[in-house]
C-alpha cells in the first residue's frame, strides 16, 4: 500500500493507535509479532527477506525478534525509509531484476525466512484484486524457492477467493507443513489470512508450473495437477497412446446412472471415462435433490469445472444414502407385520418388569440417601457437641445413660451402692489406695452400656472401639475448633445456644425422670464450712499430687544431691511436658486458673444429686463422710491461693525438691520452726515484719537447679503470644492471596498482545509492587513551619511519597494524647476517677482527625 495514505475512521482501529503509540511503522507490524509468537520463526533465523516490505512495520518487528547482527533485506515497489540494522531495495518482487538485487545484497547466503505481506494497488472489482494477490503470493513464493535454504520458512499472506485452495496446494507442495491463521491484529472483516510454511524441502528441480499462476489457477481438478511431480518434473506422466477399447471406437461415453448409485462402484472411477449420465432411475429423478443444474452436469460431464464435479460427487452420495434407507424401510414394513402382534405383548411384559425394576431400584436409593442423610446429621451433631466439649471423644452422651444402670432413687446409701457395684457386671469399681474400712470408692470406669462405651480416669466417656466415625469427628473436631474460636458471627453462636439448649434439656431429662427425696442421703451440701474439715481437706489434695505418688516414707533418707539434681531434671521435665508450666506466660498462675476454672465447670456439670464424687478421679478430698461417701466441696480458699500464687523459677526448683526428696522437705519444715516461735498474738506490725525477715533461715536453692526452669521459663516468654502469631498467619495468608491475584492478572498482561513488550514489564512491575504492599499508603508528616499554612508549603527536600503538612500544635497534642494513654489507668482509681471529672472535655479540632 505503500505511499497510500488515506486513513478512514476505520482505520485507525486499536492496533492503529498501539502502533503510533509503540513506534511501529504499521499497524501490520503486530500481525508479524502475533504469527512469530505462535511460530516462532523469527528468533532462529539469521537471514530475512521482507517482500512487499514498506514502510517497513515488519521490518522493524523482524529485527527485534532476530539475533543481534542478522541480516533483514526489505523490498518494496516503493522506498523504505531506512530502518536501523536492515537493508531496504526498491523493486517490483515480480521482475528477475528483483531477484538479481537481492541476490546482490544475500551473496552466497541463503534466507532463513522469506516474509510476504504484499498487496497490489487494487481497486477494480474484488475478484480481480484476489486473483492479483494470489499472482503477487505465486510471485513472492518464486523469489522464496530462490533464495530459502532447506527447512527454512515462508510467511504471506493469502486472500480467501476461489483460487485459495490452488495456491494452498502448491505452498504445500514446496513445504513439510503449512498452517493457514488469521492474526487477531488482522481485521475480522478483512479476508486476508497469513499462510506460515515450514520446513521448505528446497527441490533440486522445480517444474515452473507450479509457480506461474496460469497453470495454477487454471479452472482445473486437483486430479489433473496430482499428475504434475515437483521434484522430477521431466518424470510427469505423459498421456499414453492407449488407443480404443474393443467395440467402442468413439470418445463419448454414455453411463447409466445406476452404475453410479451402485454401493461398491467408486464414482471417481466412473467419472474418468464418462462424457455422459444417464438418468435411468425415475425416483431419482424425482427426488428434490437432484436440481436442474445437476440434471445439466450430467449431460456433459467432460467440460465440468471443479466445482460441479465436486458438487455432482456430493449428490451421488446423498442419493445412495436416500436409496439404501428405501430398501431398508420396505423391509422392516414387510418383517414388521407379522412379528408386530407377538413383539407387542413380549414388550409389554418386558416394559412391566423393567418399570417394576427401576420402581425397586429407585425406592432403594432413596432409603439409602434418606440413610446417609440422616448418619451425615448425627455425625454432624456429634461433631458439634464434641466441639462444645459437651461430649468427649466416644461419648454417648446423656441419652445413653439409662434410669435403671444408676439412678440415685434406687439408691439409699454407700451399702447399697457398693451392693449394686457387685450386682452390675456393667460397673468396674476401684477401691482407693488408700484401704480405710470405710468404702472409698473411686469409680474409675464405668461401662455403661453393651457398647463398651465406658468413663475415663477424668470422668469422660470414651469407647473401646474407635469408630470410623469417631476418627472422622475427630479431626473435624480440631477444625471446628479453630472455626469456633475465631467466628464471632451470629450464627455460630445460634448454633452454640441451640445445642446448649439441647444438651441442658437431655440433661434435665435424665436427671428428671426418677423423683428424688429432698432428704435424701446422698444429697450434700457442697458449702463446707467447717474450716478443721477444710485445712485438712487442703492437705490431703495437696499430697495427692502426681508429685507425691512415687514416694516412698523414708526412702531418700541417704539420697545425694548429684543424684537428686539428675530426679531433679527429669521430673522437671515432666512438669513442664504436663503443662505445669504455663507455656504462654510463663508463669504457672494462669494454668492453674484454668485448672480452678476447670473444676468449676465439671462441678456445675452436676445436678444436686450429683454431689456424690460420681467416679472421678479428681475426687476431692475425704473430709466430711455421710454414709460411707466422699463429698467433694468447693474450696474458694485454695482457689484464692492457686490465684495468687507466683511460681519464678526458683519457687518450681524448691517445689520439685520437695516433692523428691523427703529429707529436704522435712529440713525445710525444721528451718520454719525456731524454739523463739510462739505464736503471740497482738503483736506490733513492725515486730511482725521484722519476725518475718529474721527469723527463718532462708532457704537456699543452689542456682543450677533453678538454672533450667529459668532457660525454660525464657524460651515460653521469648514465644509470640498466640494471638500475634495468629494475626501474623492471616497477614501471610491474605499477602499470598493477594500474589495469586497478581499473577493472574500478569499472566493476562502476557498474553495481551495489544501491548509492547515494555509496557507489559513497566505494568508486571507495578503490578508485584502493589501486591506487596498491604495497600495503606505510607503518610509522611511534616510539621509546617512557623507562620505558614499547611496549603502554601512545598514539597519539603528529602521527602518522597505522599505526605501531609501538620501544624506544629497537633504533634504536640497527639504527643500529650498519646502519654495520657500510656498513664491511663495508673494511681488510684478514685483518684484518676476525680481526677478524670475535674478535667475538662478535650476539644476535638480538624487537625486531630487529619491524623
Ligand atoms: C500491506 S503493505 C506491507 C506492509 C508491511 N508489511 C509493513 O509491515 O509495513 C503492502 C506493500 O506491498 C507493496 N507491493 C505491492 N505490490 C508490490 C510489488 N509488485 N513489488 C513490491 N512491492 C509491492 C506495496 O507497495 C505495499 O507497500
Amino acid at each position: 500500500m505503500g505511499k497510500k495514505t488515506k486513513v478512514g475512521k476505520q482505520r485507525k482501529d486499536k492496533y492503529y493507535q498501539l502502533a503510533k503509540e509503540t513506534g511501529y511503522r504499521s499497524r501490520a507490524a503486530f500481525k508479524l509479532i502475533q504469527l512469530n509468537r505462535k511460530f516462532g520463526f523469527l528468533q532462529k533465523s539469521r537471514v530475512c527477506i521482507d517482500l512487499c516490505a514498506a514502510p517497513g512495520g515488519w521490518m522493524q518487528v523482524a529485527h527485534q525478534n532476530m539475533p543481534v547482527s542478522s541480516v533483514v533485506i526489505g523490498v518494496d515497489l516503493f522506498p523504505i525509509k531506512p530502518v536501523p540494522g536492515c537493508i531496504g531495495l526498491t523493486e517490483d518482487i515480480t521482475t528477475e531484476k528483483c531477484k538479481s538485487a537481492i541476490k546482490k545484497e544475500i551473496k552466497t547466503w541463503k534466507a532463513d525466512v522469506v516474509l510476504h505481506d504484499g498487496a497490489p494497488n487494487v481497486g477494480l472489482n474484488w475478484i480481480h484484486d484476489a486473483y492479483q494477490q494470489a499472482c503477487l503470493t505465486l510471485s513472492a513464493l518464486k523469489l522464496a524457492t530462490n533464495f530459502l535454504r532447506e527447512g527454512g520458512w515462508f510467511v504471506t499472506k493469502v486472500f480467501r477467493s476461489k483460487d485459495y485452495h490452488a495456491l494452498l496446494w502448491v505452498l504445500k507442495q514446496f513445504f513439510k507443513k503449512v498452517h493457514a491463521t488469521k492474526p487477531q491484529a488482522s481485521r475480522n472483516e478483512s479476508s486476508e489470512i497469513f499462510v506460515v510454511c515450514q520446513g521448505y524441502i528446497a527441490p533440486d528441480t522445480i517444474d515452473p508450473k507450479f509457480l506461474d499462476p496460469k497453470h495454477v489457477f487454471e479452472d482445473l481438478d486437483i486430479v489433473k495437477k496430482q499428475h504434475m511431480n515437483i521434484l522430477h518434473p521431466e518424470k510427469q506422466k505423459k498421456a499414453k497412446a492407449e488407443g480404443y477399447l474393443e467395440n467402442d471406437y468413439t470418445t463419448h461415453h454414455k453411463v447409466m446412472l445406476s452404475q453410479f448409485l451402485n454401493p461398491d462402484q467408486d464414482p471417481i472411477d466412473l467419472l474418468q471415462g464418462c462424457s455422459e449420465i444417464v438418468f435411468d432411475d425415475k425416483s431419482v429423478e424425482e427426488h428434490p435433490k437432484t436440481t436442474a443444474e445437476i440434471k445439466e452436469c450430467c449431460k456433459d460431464i467432460k467440460v465440468l469445472g471443479r466445482k460441479d464435479l465436486k458438487a455432482l460427487l456430493s449428490w451421488f452420495k446423498q442419493m445412495k444414502e436416500w436409496k439404501a434407507s428405501q430398501v431398508v424401510k420396505t423391509d422392516e414394513k414387510e418383517g414388521s407385520d407379522d412379528e408386530t402382534k407377538v413383539e407387542e405383548t413380549e414388550d409389554n411384559e418386558e416394559d412391566g418388569v423393567d418399570a417394576e425394576i427401576a420402581e425397586l431400584q429407585d425406592e432403594e436409593r432413596r432409603t439409602s440417601k434418606r440413610k446417609r442423610k440422616q448418619l451425615n446429621k448425627q455425625r454432624q451433631k456429634l461433631a458439634e457437641k464434641m466441639n462444645l466439649k459437651m461430649v468427649l471423644k466416644g461419648d454417648g452422651g446423656p441419652i445413653l445413660e439409662s434410669n435403671d444402670m444408676f439412678s440415685l432413687s434406687d439408691i439409699k446409701n454407700a451399702d447399697e451402692l457398693a451392693r449394686m457395684i457387685d450386682q452390675q457386671p456393667d460397673i468396674v469399681a476401684e477401691a482407693s489406695d488408700d484401704s480405710d474400712d470405710e468404702m472409698k470408692v473411686k469409680q474409675k470406669y464405668v461401662k455403661y452400656d453393651t457398647e463398651s462405651s465406658k468413663l475415663d480416669s477424668s470422668g469422660l466417656y470414651y469407647k473401646d472401639s474407635d469408630s470410623e466415625l469417631e476418627m472422622e469427628s475427630d479431626s473435624d473436631n480440631e477444625q471446628d475448633k479453630e472455626t469456633l474460636a475465631f467466628s464471632d458471627s451470629d450464627t455460630e453462636n445460634k448454633k452454640v445456644a441451640k445445642i446448649t439448649k439441647q444438651n441442658t434439656l437431655l440433661n434435665s431429662k435424665v436427671a428428671k425422670t426418677p423423683t428424688i427425696p429432698k432428704n435424701h442421703p446422698l444429697l450434700t451440701d457442697l458449702d463446707d464450712t467447717d474450716p478443721v474439715s477444710r485445712r485438712s481437706m487442703k492437705a490431703e489434695l495437696w499430697f495427692q499430687k502426681d508429685s507425691f505418688k512415687d514416694i516412698d516414707e523414708d526412702d531418700d533418707e541417704g539420697v545425694d544431691l548429684d543424684k537428686l539434681a539428675e530426679t531433679y531434671k527429669e521430673k522437671g521435665k515432666k512438669v513442664a511436658e504436663d503443662g505445669l508450666v504455663d507455656d504462654k506466660r510463663g508463669s504457672l498462675k494462669r494454668k492453674l486458673e484454668d485448672e480452678s476454672s476447670d473444676d468449676d465447670s465439671s462441678d456445675s456439670d452436676y445436678d444436686v444429686e450429683d454431689n456424690v464424687a460420681p467416679a472421678t478421679g479428681k475426687a476431692g478430698p475425704d473430709t466430711s463422710k455421710k454414709d460411707g461417701f466422699e463429698v467433694v466441696s468447693q474450696d474458694p480458699e485454695l482457689k484464692r491461693l492457686k490465684k495468687t500464687l507466683k511460681m519464678d523459677a526458683e519457687t518450681l526448683a524448691l517445689g520439685t525438691m520437695i516433692a523428691t526428696s523427703k529429707k529436704f522437705k522435712r529440713d525445710l519444715i525444721d528451718d520454719a520452726w525456731n524454739r523463739y516461735a510462739f505464736n503471740d498474738t497482738n503483736l506490733p506490725d513492725w515486730f511482725v515484719e521484722d519476725e518475718k525477715k529474721h527469723m527463718k533461715k532462708p532457704v537456699v536453692v543452689p542456682e543450677k537447679y533453678t538454672e533450667e526452669y529459668k532457660n525454660r521459663l525464657q524460651d515460653i516468654n521469648a514465644r509470640p503470644i498466640k494471638k500475634v502469631v495468629e494475626a501474623k498467619a492471616r497477614k501471610k495468608k491474605r499477602m499470598i492471596k493477594k500474589m495469586e491475584r497478581a499473577k493472574k492478572k500478569v499472566e493476562a498482561v502476557m498474553e495481551n498482545a495489544d501491548m509492547s513488550e515494555r509496557e507489559k514489564a513497566q505494568q508486571i512491575k507495578t503490578l508485584y509492587k502493589k501486591a506487596q504492599t498491604d495497600g495503606k499508603k505510607k503518610v509522611t508528616y511534616v510539621v509546617a513551619k512557623k507562620h505558614t499554612t499547611a496549603k502554601r508549603m512545598k514539597r519539603p527536600q528529602g521527602v518522597k511519597g505522599h505526605y501531609k503538612v501538620v501544624d506544629p500544635r497537633m504533634k504536640k497534642d497527639l504527643r500529650a494524647q498519646k502519654s495520657k494513654e500510656k498513664t491511663k489507668g495508673r494511681g488510684k482509681k478514685g483518684k484518676s476517677a476525680k481526677n478524670n471529672k475535674s478535667m475538662p472535655p478535650k476539644k476535638k479540632g480538624k487537625k486531630a482527625k487529619a491524623k
